[in-house]
């Protein structure tokens, strides 16, 4: 679904903090995205979500090499990718229903089209008793849902994760990884960059991990 030829990223005049890296993010498959502090997790999250462009190689995604891509075909792209940011990028002036149901409303789908799968998302992250409540009265936990379910919305192929369990407890980091294990069972693409070990020890997944500028995969 996406894939990378020898890819590098370098910024501006830098060093190349990323360098022949070549792999594939398969149709429905579970993947996890590790490497130390600064290793370029963030940076590659960036670039599947064509957010940055590599500076040597070629990505392509659905079969499209994303140099050959216009501006105006952007956006039908990235709705197919949702993502999920480190610092969650709730808007707080709207309630978790509105953002949840925001990408819809920026693509003109009205309301009634939309309600009623809104509120079976948020209900489904589990969020049903605070629908009409502002992101700042949210627990870390449930922003991080609210924002989980933002980017599920459009019922995107892919979901890409930057930390998601960076700010929350234990037992809720195990919940958020049923709730990404179930969405994968339901046909989505998942990659979870993450430093947490124990997450990942939990279960038998892909691993992808950065270090020193490459890429190594454990299958
Ligand atoms: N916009 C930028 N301009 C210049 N350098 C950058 C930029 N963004 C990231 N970097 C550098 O690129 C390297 C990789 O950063 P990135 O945030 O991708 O790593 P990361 O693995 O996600 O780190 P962390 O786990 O700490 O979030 C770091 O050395 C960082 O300083």
């Amino acid at each position: 679904m996406i894939k990378f030829d020898n890819v590098g990223l370098r910024y501006d005049a830098g060093r190349e903090i990323l360098s022949d890296l070549s792999f594939e993010i398969r149709k429905q498959s579970f993947q996890f995205l590790t490497g130390p502090s600064g290793a370029g997790k963030s940076s590659l999250l960036r670039m599947l979500f064509l957010a940055l462009k590599p500076t040597r190689g070629t990505i392509s995604v659905l079969g499209r090499d994303v140099a050959s891509l216009s501006r105006r075909d952007l956006p039908s792209i990235r709705r197919r990718i949702g993502i999920v940011f480190q610092d969650f990028r709730l808007l707080d002036h709207l309630t978790t229903y509105e953002n949840v149901a925001l990408p819809l409303r920026v693509r003109g789908r009205s309301e009634a089209s939309y309600r009623q799968d809104v509120v079976d998302l948020i209900e489904w992250v589990g969020l049903g008793s605070r629908m009409h409540a502002s992101p700042v009265t949210l627990s870390g936990g449930e922003k991080q849902r609210a924002a989980i379910a933002r980017a599920l919305i459009d019922q995107p192929d892919i979901l890409l994760a930057d930390e998601p369990t960076g700010n929350v407890d234990p037992p809720m980091a195990r919940r958020l990884l049923r709730l990404f294990l179930e969405l994968n069972r339901t046909g989505t693409a998942v990659v979870i960059a993450t430093h947490d070990f124990t997450l990942m020890d939990q279960i038998a997944a892909r691993r992808l991990i950065l270090n020193e500028s490459r890429l190594e995969i454990h299958d």
